[in-house]
C-alpha cells in the first residue's frame, strides 16, 4: 500500500541551498524512494516571485513522489501540519564575515519562528537547523519553542562530517564510502573540532583505523583539522556564494540517517541537545556521535577522550556558551 505523504518544510527556500535542497527532497533522497512528500516552501516577501519561480520548476520537473507543493511567504501557513522542518533561512555569511556577525540578524528570526512551529507543526516534527549560527539558532528555537520536545531539534553538522570523511579519503586515495565514524564534536564554526582519531577503512584485511594508515600525527593534528574547519570559508571565496550542494545533500543524509537509521556498526554527526555527556556542558547544542534507531538518535558513549581532544571539546564549547550569550543580549 502506498505510504501517506511526509510534509516537508524548507525555510529560505528560494535561496542557494533551497533550490539545490527542494528537488533532492521530491526525489527521494532525504526520505527515500518510496515516500511520497507534500513541500512545504518558505521565503520572505522580497524573494516571493523568485520563490514561486521554484515551485514552478518543481511541478515542471513531474517529480514522481512528489504530491504537492506549497510557496508562501506566510510562516503560520508554512508551518501548518509539518512532519519534518529543514530551517535554511535567514542571512548567510558574506565573505570576510565572521559567523557572529550575522547572529543578531538570524537569532530574532528563530525566535519568531519557533512560534509558529509549535503552534502549527504536527506532533513530533522534527526539526533541522541548517541557517548559521547554526546551532545557537536551533538552541534559541528549542528555547522559544518550549512544548517540542528537546530531542527533536537539531542543527547541521552533517556537512563538516562529510568534509572530513572526504579529506582523508583524499589523502588515503581510497573511496569514501570505505571510510566510517568520524566525529564533529561543537560548534558549526571554525572551533569545530573534526576528530578521526576512532575512524576506521574497510580493507581487504578487514577494519582498519585511520591514523594507521595516514601515519601522520603532524596532519591530523594540524592541516586536516583547519582544512576542515575552514572549508566554508574556502568555498565562499570561490563561489561567492555558500556550499549549498553539498549543505543540500548533508541536510538530506542528516535526516535519512535520523528518520530511518544510522548503519549498523556505524556514527554519524549532529548538533544535539547536550545532557553533559562528554564533560559538555548540559544546555547547548552541540556536535556529538550519534547512532540513530526508530526516529530516535542517541549520543555514542565511552569513547576514549585524550589530553588532545579534552582540549578542543572545551574550546568548542566555551565558544558556545558565549554565543549563547551574545545570542540573548540580541533579543534583549
Ligand atoms: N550548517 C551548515 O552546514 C551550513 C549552513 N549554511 C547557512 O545556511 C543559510 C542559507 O544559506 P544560503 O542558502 O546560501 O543563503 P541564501 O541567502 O542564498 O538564502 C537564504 C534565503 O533565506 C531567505 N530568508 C531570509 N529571511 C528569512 C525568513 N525570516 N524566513 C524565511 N526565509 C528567509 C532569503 O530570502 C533567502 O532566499 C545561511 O545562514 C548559511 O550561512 C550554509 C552552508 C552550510
Ligand atoms: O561558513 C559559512 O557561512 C557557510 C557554512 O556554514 C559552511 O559552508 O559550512
Amino acid at each position: 500500500m502506498a505510504k501517506d505523504p511526509v510534509r516537508v518544510l524548507v525555510t529560505g527556500a528560494a535561496g542557494q541551498i533551497g533550490y539545490a535542497l527542494v528537488p533532492l527532497i521530491a526525489r527521494g533522497a532525504m526520505l527515500g524512494p518510496d515516500q511520497p512528500v507534500i513541500l512545504h516552501m518558505l521565503d520572505i516577501v522580497p524573494a516571493a516571485e523568485s520563490l514561486n519561480g521554484v515551485k514552478m520548476e518543481l511541478v515542471d520537473a513531474a517529480f514522481p513522489l512528489l504530491k504537492g507543493v506549497l510557496a508562501t511567504t506566510d510562516v503560520v501557513e508554512a508551518c501548518t501540519g509539518v512532519n519534518i522542518a529543514v530551517m535554511v533561512g535567514g542571512f548567510p555569511r558574506k565573505e570576510g564575515m565572521e559567523r557572529k556577525d550575522v547572529m543578531s540578524k538570524n537569532v530574532s528570526i528563530y525566535k519568531s519562528q519557533a512560534s509558529a512551529l509549535e503552534k502549527h507543526a504536527a506532533t513530533n516534527c522534527k526539526v533541522l537547523v541548517v541557517a548559521n549560527p547554526a546551532n545557537t539558532n536551533a538552541l534559541i528555537l528549542k528555547e522559544f519553542a518550549p512544548s517540542i520536545p528537546e530531542k527533536n531539534i537539531t542543527c547541521l553538522t552533517r556537512l563538516d562530517h562529510n568534509r572530513a570523511l572526504g579529506q582523508i579519503s583524499e589523502r588515503l586515495n581510497i573511496h569514501v564510502s570505505n571510510l566510517r565514524n568520524a566525529i564533529i564534536w561543537g560548534n558549526h564554526s571554525s572551533t569545530q573540532y573534526p576528530d578521526v582519531s576512532h575512524a576506521t577503512v574497510t580493507t581487504q584485511d578487514g577494519e582498519k583505523p585511520v591514523h594507521e594508515l595516514v601515519a601522520d600525527e603532524g596532519w591530523l593534528r594540524g592541516d586536516f583539522i583547519t582544512t576542515v574547519q575552514q572549508r566554508g570559508a574556502a568555498i565562499i571565496k570561490a563561489r561567492k556564494f555558500s556550499s549549498a550542494l553539498s549543505a543540500a545533500s548533508s541536510a538530506c543524509d542528516h535526516i535519512r540517517d535520523w528518520v530511518l537509521g544510522t548503519p549498523q556498526g556505524t556514527w554519524v554527526s549532529m548538533g544535539v541537545y547536550s545532557d553533559g555527556s562528554y564533560d559538555v556542558p548540559a544546555g547547548l547544542i552541540y556536535s556529538f556521535p550519534v547512532t540513530c534507531v526508530n526516529g530516535e538518535w542517541c549520543i555514542v558513549q565511552g569513547l576514549q577522550i585524550d589530553e588532545f581532544s579534552r582540549k578542543k571539546l572545551d574550546a568548542t564549547a566555551e565558544e558556545l556558551t558565549e554565543e549563547k550569550a551574545l545570542a540573548y543580549s540580541c533579543l534583549a
